[in-house]
């Protein structure tokens, strides 16, 4: 608990940090008030009981009780409002800490699987953590100030009963750790499910076409959402279950202490060792403080998810930015250089192993090998959207490093296989690689990729909103777009993933006409799967396992007679295709 409130005072400015410390001390006075007046009510019988009763006395305990309920509102209402104004605060800070620090984690890392997770935690989260300071602290520190008071008092009451009153307060705080330990471990596996499942729900939604187009939508086998919606049963049902052992040993064991103080008062009392007014005081304390300890083995279960939702926020927030310089490079020129590069994924194997390669400025270098051998990665590696694990990447006679992302992405266009495109018209879209892009500017990559020949077909043109992720686009039209865009932003070095889905004719042309457009004057690093692609190329890099097996260019590497040659051959024989270029077969 102490650890959750010094984070959300970490989040907070000088400001919020004020709010938080005063609506704590007035929470806790609310909690000292509230035992002082249950407290009170022990003198007071004591003089109704003993006669002849002393009425002054009497009047003066009813008026600190009056007193003490009053202030005790008075309090409750500000740190209420106190408690709002803090929540607020810290949720606007956790969206800006949690936006910022996502825009500095290199590109890499939004992998498909963490959308969900990410998702819940900027909701429900962030809500679980706002709501902390606005709702669940006051039930806390009042849960633990009011019974600390009475058990304090209850030593004036009498001695016996206060340290009876001490231990049950061990018991209960050990059923308390018990029950939070228990919905701790449990929360984390249904928080990991439920965002597993968030994810897989997303995916099932984007993979309709493909799933149904397949008719595998009831194949048991393919059923990754429903094992995880399973899964997720699983572990809330555990945690519920669990949660509920948890709650029935911590009310087991107060109802224990209660029992216990009440058959000690009585006892007591059967020996004259206290008198009856002080008995009913005891009795009256000791049920009493049944309310405020109930509520707080009912919300611990609440302040665990909250901690477990810090927790997750923590995790992310430490999750290590690219290091950027304070003082970027400027590059000259747009060679690309790798230097016995190795990457893996997080602690997965190595899938870049020992790369040395030099791309002259202006040349066109088209990678090409079996699936999974690393094309897109090494890519990324020079699109810098991770660090390499050993080696050197310089572009521009700079090492990645020291140009910074910033300066990396100034430096290259990309162009993707799974083409994005924003909700918003066909221009938006372009211009966001060039803000200030004229129209003439939009009309003249529209021209040289034919996007003009789609734009014309269009019934608002330019300004054809093209749909979530441009979903109203075909799949060649996309690339145009993505092509287009990245031929606008005018960067020195390209790097394209080239699209693996087959094309009809008409956008096939259109696509290759764009590519070689983009790759005019320009340094172009292209992950190919079109032969027309390939043979287009300066020099082709074959990549087997994350290294370079063999290099040249088409000519010379059909003339070996290697992995490059059976590579061609195979895929002229799959497709049927006779290319009529630089003398091929
Ligand atoms: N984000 C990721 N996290 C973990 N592993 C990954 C990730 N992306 C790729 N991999 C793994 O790295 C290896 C190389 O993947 P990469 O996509 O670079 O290969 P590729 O040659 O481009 O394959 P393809 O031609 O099928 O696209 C594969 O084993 C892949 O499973």
């Amino acid at each position: 608990m102490i650890a959750m409130i010094r984070y959300l005072s970490e989040l907070l400015d000088a400001r919020g940090r004020r709010h938080l410390r005063v609506m704590l001390a007035a929470q806790a006075a609310q909690g000292v008030l509230q035992g002082l007046g249950f407290l009170f009510v022990a003198p007071l019988i004591a003089t109704l009981v003993s006669p002849p009763v002393n009425w002054s006395r009497f009047w003066l305990w009813l008026g600190a009780i009056v007193a003490a309920v009053a202030v005790h509102h008075v309090l409750l209402a500000w740190s209420t409002s106190l408690g709002y104004l803090v929540g607020t605060d810290v949720l606007t800070s956790f969206h800006e800490r949690i936006g910022n620090h996502l825009a500095t984690l290199p590109i890499g890392w939004f992998r498909g699987d963490r959308t969900g997770p990410i998702g819940r935690m900027l909701g429900k989260g962030t809500m679980d953590v706002a709501n902390i300071p606005a709702h669940l602290l006051r039930h806390v520190v009042v849960g633990l100030t009011a019974p600390a008071t009475m058990i304090v008092g209850s030593f004036l009451l009498d001695w016996r009963i206060g340290v009876a009153f001490t231990a049950g307060a061990v018991l209960c705080a050990l059923a308390l750790r018990l029950l939070m330990v228990i919905v701790r471990r449990n929360d984390d596996d249904y928080e990991h499910d439920i965002g597993v499942t968030a994810s897989r729900i997303i995916e099932y939604a984007r993979q309709q076409p493909t799933l149904r187009a397949y008719g595998v939508l009831d194949r048991p086998e393919l059923g990754t959402l429903e094992d995880s919606l399973v899964r997720q049963q699983g572990s809330q049902s555990r945690l519920t279950i669990r949660g509920a052992w948890g709650l029935i040993a911590f009310f087991g064991t107060l109802q224990l202490v209660v029992t216990a103080v009440i058959a000690l008062a009585v006892a007591l009392t059967l020996q004259s060792a206290i008198t009856v007014p002080v008995m009913i005081g005891v009795l009256i304390v000791t049920l009493r403080m049944l309310d405020p300890i109930s509520q707080l083995g009912e919300l611990a279960g609440h302040v665990q998810v909250n901690a477990d939702a810090i927790g997750r926020v923590r995790a992310l927030l430490a999750v290590p930015p690219l290091p950027e310089p304070v003082s970027p490079a400027e590059p000259a020129g747009s060679d690309i250089e790798l230097r016995g590069v190795r990457f893996g994924y997080d602690d997965g194997p190595v899938v870049i192993d020992g790369i040395d390669v030099t791309i002259p400025s202006g040349s066109f270098t088209a990678v090409v090998g079996p699936s999974g051998a690393g094309k897109s990665t090494l890519l990324k590696l020079v699109g810098r959207f991770f660090d390499a694990d050993e080696g050197t990447i310089s572009v521009g006679g700079h090492d990645v490093r020291e140009l910074g992302s910033a300066g990396v992405s100034r430096l290259t266009a990309q162009v993707f296989q799974d083409v994005y495109l924003f909700e918003g018209t066909i221009a938006d879209n372009l211009r966001m690689a060039a803000p200030d892009a004229s129209d003439a500017d939009l009309d003249r990559v529209a021209r040289v990729t034919r996007l003009d020949e789609v734009v014309e077909r269009l019934p608002d043109g330019w300004h054809t909103r093209v749909g979530e992720g441009g979903s109203t686009l075909s799949g060649g039209e996309r690339q145009r777009v993505s092509i287009a865009r990245a031929l606008l932003k005018d960067a020195p070095i390209v790097l394209l993933d080239e699209a693996t889905a087959a094309l009809d004719p008409a956008n096939e042309a259109a696509v290759a006409d764009a590519i070689a457009e983009l790759a005019r004057d320009r340094t172009v690093i292209v992950v190919a799967h079109r032969l027309s692609t390939v043979v287009a190329a300066d020099r082709i890099l074959v990549l087997d396992r994350g290294r370079i097996t063999e290099h040249g260019d088409h000519d010379a590497l059909l003339a070996a007679g290697g992995t490059y040659a059976r590579f061609w051959n195979e895929r002229v024989r799959a497709r049927g295709w006779q290319l009529a270029t630089k003398g091929t077969p």
